[in-house]
Protein backbone atom coordinates (compact mmCIF):
# COMPACT_ATOMS: atom_id res chain seq x y z
CA UNK A 1 0.00 0.00 0.00
CA UNK A 2 1.49 3.49 -0.98
CA UNK A 3 1.57 5.83 1.92
CA UNK A 4 0.57 9.40 1.25
CA UNK A 5 2.73 12.07 1.38
CA UNK A 6 2.77 14.65 4.46
CA UNK A 7 2.31 17.89 4.50
CA UNK A 8 5.32 20.40 5.05
CA UNK A 9 4.37 23.84 7.02
CA UNK A 10 6.61 26.64 7.62
CA UNK A 11 6.42 29.51 10.15
CA UNK A 12 7.36 32.74 8.93
CA UNK A 13 8.11 36.48 9.85
CA UNK A 14 10.61 39.05 11.87
CA UNK A 15 12.39 38.28 14.85
CA UNK A 16 10.02 38.61 17.96
CA UNK A 17 7.06 38.33 16.00
CA UNK A 18 5.54 34.93 17.94
CA UNK A 19 6.25 32.17 15.65
CA UNK A 20 7.63 30.18 17.54
CA UNK A 21 5.35 30.35 20.72
CA UNK A 22 2.79 28.92 18.67
CA UNK A 23 4.69 26.00 16.88
CA UNK A 24 3.77 23.23 19.87
CA UNK A 25 -0.01 23.98 19.68
CA UNK A 26 0.20 23.79 16.21
CA UNK A 27 2.06 20.59 16.38
CA UNK A 28 -0.47 19.07 19.05
CA UNK A 29 -3.60 20.13 17.02
CA UNK A 30 -2.15 17.94 14.20
CA UNK A 31 -0.54 14.89 16.87
CA UNK A 32 -4.40 14.85 17.94
CA UNK A 33 -5.51 13.85 14.33
CA UNK A 34 -3.05 11.25 14.80
CA UNK A 35 -0.59 11.85 12.07
CA UNK A 36 3.29 11.89 12.86
CA UNK A 37 4.51 15.14 13.38
CA UNK A 38 8.21 16.26 12.93
CA UNK A 39 8.97 19.91 14.37
CA UNK A 40 12.17 21.40 12.71
CA UNK A 41 13.95 24.53 12.56
CA UNK A 42 16.33 26.51 9.58
CA UNK A 43 19.05 26.99 10.53
CA UNK A 44 19.04 23.83 11.85
CA UNK A 45 17.30 20.77 11.93
CA UNK A 46 20.56 18.35 11.29
CA UNK A 47 23.71 17.53 13.83
CA UNK A 48 25.39 19.28 10.78
CA UNK A 49 23.03 22.15 10.29
CA UNK A 50 22.71 23.29 14.41
CA UNK A 51 26.64 23.92 13.89
CA UNK A 52 26.30 25.95 10.91
CA UNK A 53 23.39 27.66 12.53
CA UNK A 54 25.84 28.78 15.21
CA UNK A 55 28.03 30.14 13.31
CA UNK A 56 25.42 31.72 10.67
CA UNK A 57 23.97 33.54 13.90
CA UNK A 58 27.34 34.30 15.91
CA UNK A 59 29.96 34.98 13.31
CA UNK A 60 30.16 37.76 10.93
CA UNK A 61 30.82 37.18 7.40
CA UNK A 62 30.13 38.22 3.84
CA UNK A 63 26.53 38.39 3.03
CA UNK A 64 26.62 35.79 0.23
CA UNK A 65 28.21 33.42 2.47
CA UNK A 66 25.99 33.51 4.62
CA UNK A 67 23.11 32.69 2.41
CA UNK A 68 25.34 29.82 1.36
CA UNK A 69 25.43 28.38 4.47
CA UNK A 70 21.94 29.26 5.21
CA UNK A 71 21.07 26.65 1.99
CA UNK A 72 24.04 24.64 3.38
CA UNK A 73 22.01 23.80 6.26
CA UNK A 74 18.82 23.75 4.67
CA UNK A 75 20.15 20.82 1.95
CA UNK A 76 20.91 18.58 4.92
CA UNK A 77 17.72 19.39 6.49
CA UNK A 78 15.57 17.99 3.31
CA UNK A 79 17.86 14.94 2.92
CA UNK A 80 18.10 13.97 6.39
CA UNK A 81 14.64 15.11 8.22
CA UNK A 82 11.81 16.68 5.34
CA UNK A 83 12.03 14.78 2.71
CA UNK A 84 12.07 11.17 5.11
CA UNK A 85 9.34 12.36 7.20
CA UNK A 86 7.24 13.56 4.20
CA UNK A 87 8.06 10.35 2.42
CA UNK A 88 6.96 8.28 5.37
CA UNK A 89 3.40 10.36 5.70
CA UNK A 90 4.46 12.37 8.61
CA UNK A 91 3.63 16.05 8.88
CA UNK A 92 6.56 18.33 8.99
CA UNK A 93 6.57 21.97 11.14
CA UNK A 94 9.66 23.84 9.88
CA UNK A 95 10.77 27.35 11.93
CA UNK A 96 11.34 28.58 9.03
CA UNK A 97 12.34 27.70 5.32
CA UNK A 98 13.88 29.22 1.92
CA UNK A 99 11.18 32.47 2.40
CA UNK A 100 13.38 33.61 5.64
CA UNK A 101 16.78 33.39 3.16
CA UNK A 102 14.21 35.88 0.64
CA UNK A 103 13.17 38.22 3.48
CA UNK A 104 16.33 38.33 5.80
CA UNK A 105 19.66 37.71 3.00
CA UNK A 106 17.39 39.23 0.04
CA UNK A 107 15.89 42.30 1.96
CA UNK A 108 17.35 42.48 4.78
CA UNK A 109 21.05 42.22 3.29
CA UNK A 110 19.91 43.46 -0.05
CA UNK A 111 21.25 40.30 -1.99
CA UNK A 112 19.90 40.59 -5.26
CA UNK A 113 16.64 37.94 -5.68
CA UNK A 114 17.74 36.59 -8.68
CA UNK A 115 20.69 34.76 -6.77
CA UNK A 116 18.40 33.79 -3.83
CA UNK A 117 16.04 31.80 -6.38
CA UNK A 118 19.13 30.18 -8.20
CA UNK A 119 20.26 28.38 -4.71
CA UNK A 120 16.17 27.38 -4.14
CA UNK A 121 16.31 25.87 -7.71
CA UNK A 122 19.15 24.10 -6.62
CA UNK A 123 18.72 22.73 -3.36
CA UNK A 124 14.81 22.08 -3.62
CA UNK A 125 13.63 22.64 -6.97
CA UNK A 126 10.64 20.39 -6.16
CA UNK A 127 9.82 21.12 -2.86
CA UNK A 128 8.13 24.10 -2.09
CA UNK A 129 5.87 24.44 1.73
CA UNK A 130 2.10 22.83 1.40
CA UNK A 131 1.41 25.92 3.70
CA UNK A 132 3.44 28.64 5.15
CA UNK A 133 2.31 30.72 7.91
CA UNK A 134 3.36 34.72 8.34
CA UNK A 135 3.18 36.01 11.72
CA UNK A 136 3.43 39.78 10.86
CA UNK A 137 3.81 42.92 13.23
CA UNK A 138 5.43 45.82 13.29
CA UNK A 139 8.65 46.43 14.04
CA UNK A 140 8.41 48.22 17.39
CA UNK A 141 6.31 44.84 18.63
CA UNK A 142 8.51 42.55 17.59
CA UNK A 143 11.48 44.39 19.27
CA UNK A 144 9.81 44.84 22.69
CA UNK A 145 9.05 41.43 22.48
CA UNK A 146 12.68 40.24 21.79
CA UNK A 147 13.94 43.09 24.58
CA UNK A 148 11.86 41.68 27.04
CA UNK A 149 13.32 38.24 26.90
CA UNK A 150 16.97 37.44 25.88
CA UNK A 151 20.30 37.77 25.02
CA UNK A 152 20.37 39.11 21.21
CA UNK A 153 21.99 37.21 17.88
CA UNK A 154 23.82 38.75 15.10
CA UNK A 155 19.90 39.34 13.07
CA UNK A 156 18.70 40.21 16.58
CA UNK A 157 20.67 42.73 16.70
CA UNK A 158 20.21 45.05 13.38
CA UNK A 159 18.66 48.02 12.78
CA UNK A 160 15.17 49.21 11.61
CA UNK A 161 15.52 49.60 8.14
CA UNK A 162 16.99 45.58 7.66
CA UNK A 163 13.50 44.04 9.37
CA UNK A 164 11.40 46.90 7.58
CA UNK A 165 12.85 45.53 5.00
CA UNK A 166 12.96 42.10 5.76
CA UNK A 167 8.79 42.62 6.57
CA UNK A 168 8.35 43.88 3.13
CA UNK A 169 9.87 41.29 1.39
CA UNK A 170 7.63 38.51 3.34
CA UNK A 171 4.89 40.55 2.66
CA UNK A 172 5.25 40.58 -0.96
CA UNK A 173 6.29 37.14 -1.24
CA UNK A 174 2.71 36.11 0.72
CA UNK A 175 1.02 38.40 -2.00
CA UNK A 176 3.12 37.05 -4.89
CA UNK A 177 1.86 33.09 -3.47
CA UNK A 178 -1.44 33.67 -2.29
CA UNK A 179 -1.96 29.89 -2.22
CA UNK A 180 0.65 28.80 -0.29
CA UNK A 181 0.46 31.51 2.48
CA UNK A 182 -1.59 32.67 5.34
CA UNK A 183 -0.69 35.68 7.17
CA UNK A 184 -1.83 36.25 10.58
CA UNK A 185 -1.55 39.61 12.16
CA UNK A 186 0.71 38.74 15.35
CA UNK A 187 -0.75 41.67 17.41
CA UNK A 188 -3.55 39.82 17.92
CA UNK A 189 -3.72 38.09 21.61
CA UNK A 190 -2.29 34.61 21.57
CA UNK A 191 -5.49 33.02 22.35
CA UNK A 192 -6.92 35.08 19.37
CA UNK A 193 -3.93 33.37 17.42
CA UNK A 194 -4.61 30.10 18.08
CA UNK A 195 -8.12 30.25 16.95
CA UNK A 196 -7.22 30.89 13.55
CA UNK A 197 -4.18 28.54 13.39
CA UNK A 198 -6.65 26.04 14.66
CA UNK A 199 -9.19 27.01 11.77
CA UNK A 200 -6.24 26.79 9.37
CA UNK A 201 -4.61 23.65 10.49
CA UNK A 202 -7.85 21.97 10.65
CA UNK A 203 -8.80 22.40 6.93
CA UNK A 204 -5.30 21.35 5.73
CA UNK A 205 -6.21 17.90 4.89
N1 LIG B 1 0.63 37.36 20.49
C1 LIG B 1 1.51 37.64 21.45
N2 LIG B 1 1.21 38.56 22.37
C2 LIG B 1 2.09 38.88 23.34
N3 LIG B 1 3.32 38.32 23.47
C3 LIG B 1 3.68 37.39 22.59
C4 LIG B 1 2.79 37.01 21.52
N4 LIG B 1 3.41 36.08 20.78
C5 LIG B 1 4.62 35.89 21.34
N5 LIG B 1 4.78 36.67 22.43
C6 LIG B 1 5.97 36.75 23.29
O1 LIG B 1 6.99 37.39 22.51
C7 LIG B 1 8.27 36.79 22.77
C8 LIG B 1 8.88 36.33 21.44
O2 LIG B 1 8.08 35.28 20.91
P1 LIG B 1 8.69 34.10 20.03
O3 LIG B 1 9.94 33.60 20.65
O4 LIG B 1 7.59 33.15 19.75
O5 LIG B 1 9.04 34.91 18.71
P2 LIG B 1 9.72 34.38 17.38
O6 LIG B 1 9.00 35.03 16.26
O7 LIG B 1 9.79 32.92 17.38
O8 LIG B 1 11.17 35.01 17.53
P3 LIG B 1 12.55 34.43 16.93
O9 LIG B 1 12.37 34.32 15.47
O10 LIG B 1 13.57 35.46 17.31
O11 LIG B 1 12.79 33.10 17.61
C9 LIG B 1 8.02 35.67 23.76
O12 LIG B 1 8.32 36.15 25.05
C10 LIG B 1 6.53 35.37 23.65
O13 LIG B 1 5.97 34.92 24.85
C1 LIG C 1 16.26 30.14 7.74
C2 LIG C 1 16.96 31.46 7.78
C3 LIG C 1 17.08 32.15 8.98
N1 LIG C 1 17.71 33.34 9.00
C4 LIG C 1 17.82 34.07 10.28
C5 LIG C 1 16.49 34.57 10.79
C6 LIG C 1 16.65 34.56 12.28
O1 LIG C 1 17.17 35.81 12.69
C7 LIG C 1 17.68 33.47 12.52
C8 LIG C 1 17.05 32.21 13.05
O2 LIG C 1 16.65 32.44 14.33
P1 LIG C 1 15.20 32.06 14.95
O3 LIG C 1 15.13 32.94 16.12
O4 LIG C 1 15.30 30.64 15.31
O5 LIG C 1 14.14 32.29 13.97
O6 LIG C 1 18.29 33.18 11.28
C9 LIG C 1 18.25 33.87 7.86
O7 LIG C 1 18.85 34.95 7.89
N2 LIG C 1 18.12 33.21 6.68
C10 LIG C 1 17.49 32.01 6.59
O8 LIG C 1 17.38 31.42 5.48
Amino acid sequence: MTVPRGKFITFEGIDGAGKSTHIRYCADLVAARGIELVSSREPGGTPLGEKLRELVLHEPMHLETEALLVFASRREHIAQVIEPALARGAWVISDRFTDASFAYQGGGRGLDLIKIETLANWVHPELWPDLTILFDVPLEVARARLDATRELDKFEQEKADFFLAARNEYLRRAAQYPERFRVIDSTQTIEAIRLQLAEIIGALR
